[in-house]
């Protein structure tokens, strides 16, 4: 962990044991809600950020996550650094490296550079969370997650701190040793909770409420046929505008949220590759309540309800201001 050490205006390095021990969940998922409020809140234009147009350089994938934020008691200007390498995974290494640098907005100077690893992995299931939170019906018993990877664990962590209903957790894998292990470990970490590893797709969702869709997969595995009436899923995989997770007619026949538009309409193949996708609404205005009841009180409980994540840049850069402010306040108590 990086000792907590400041001269006045010098750069930090804040290592990825610190992020870890300073980013509990409620903060953090109090700071993805405000985050994606604002992001979606054109009228008062406090918040800024590129659509994330991966770069990939010769099969290299580089993603620059620019953003700023401006509001009475928050002033960050931020960059995350991503690479995206799916196939290290077979090679036991993490599919995602980043870094998240922290500018000082008056100066430009640079505050930080924090690891970018644990931001993204904790702040992408924080932000499902919430999603849930105000999209899901209100019978959260069973979830279903389908990965057992980086976002798989993180995304059981945060609905099981978020709802202290959740009675069963199933895990599907396309291998199966992955999800039989991820069960294995979170088993130890909740045992109140039933946790089981399911041979398929349809097993795992069967009478799940609630359904995450975290892997690498380039072709859809949850199917309409497969899914509950009045589920909700958030769908975090497939970040790339010629892959999928889920099968057209699962999208065309859901609710569908987004957290961005712009990003959605070019970057998420379930949506790209579904001619008849209609896009209700981003998060941030069913947070900002600028869609209810308009759209959403349509809603039948029999529906359906996506929530399509690609991730913003917004939100790495409200969870590294969050863990900056931390790692100041501990420099001024030593
Ligand atoms: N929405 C967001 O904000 C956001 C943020 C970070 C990552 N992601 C995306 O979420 C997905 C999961 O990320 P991660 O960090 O958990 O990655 P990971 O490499 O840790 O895990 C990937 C999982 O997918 C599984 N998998 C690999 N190939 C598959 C296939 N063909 N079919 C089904 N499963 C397969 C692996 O076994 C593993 O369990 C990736 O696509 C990633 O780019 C989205
Ligand atoms: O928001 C993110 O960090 C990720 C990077 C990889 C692609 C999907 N989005």
């Amino acid at each position: 962990m990086a000792t907590p050490v400041m001269e006045k205006t010098e750069m930090v390095f804040i290592d990825k044991a610190f992020v870890l021990e300073n980013l509990p969940w409620d903060p953090l998922i109090l700071a993805m809600e405000n985050a994606l409020r604002i992001f979606s809140d054109t009228k008062n234009n406090t918040a800024e950020e590129q659509v994330l147009q991966p770069s990939i350089f010769c099969s290299r994938w580089l993603g620059v996550m620019p953003a700023a934020i401006t509001t009475p008691d928050k002033d960050i200007l931020a960059t995350k650094l991503v690479t995206v390498y799916p196939e290290n995974g077979a090679k036991s290494l993490p599919s995602h490296h980043a870094i998240i640098v922290l500018f000082d907005c008056t100066s430009g100077s640079i505050k930080a550079v924090l690891d970018g690893e644990v931001i993204t992995e904790k702040r992408t299931a924080a932000v499902s969370a919430v999603a849930a939170k105000y999209l899901a019906s209100t019978s959260r018993t069973v979830l279903a997650v389908l990965g057992s990877g980086v976002q798989g664990k993180a995304h059981i962590e945060a609905f099981l701190h978020l709802f202290k209903d959740i009675k069963q957790v199933r895990i599907w894998n396309h291998r199966a040793e992955g999800a039989e292990n991820l069960a294995g470990k979170m088993r130890v970490l909740y045992p109140d909770v039933e946790i089981v590893a399911c041979e398929s797709v349809e097993l795992a969702v069967s009478s799940a409420n609630m359904i995450v869709t975290a892997t690498s997969s380039k072709t859809p595995i949850l199917h309409h046929s497969h899914v509950q009436p009045g589920t909700f899923i958030a769908a975090v995989g497939a970040p790339r505008k010629d892959w999928r997770e889920m099968s057209p007619e699962l999208v065309a026949k859901s609710v569908l949220i987004v957290d961005s538009v712009d990003a959605a309409t070019v970057e998420a193949g379930d949506i790209v590759c579904t001619p008849n996708a209609k896009i209700c609404a981003e998060i941030g205005q069913v947070l900002g309540q600028q869609v209810v009841p308009r759209l959403l009180g349509n809603r039948t409980p029999e529906d359906v309800v996506i929530f399509k994540s690609l991730g913003l840049a917004l939100e790495d850069a409200a969870a590294a201001d969050l863990v900056y402010r931390e790692f100041v306040r501990k420099c001024k108590k030593t």
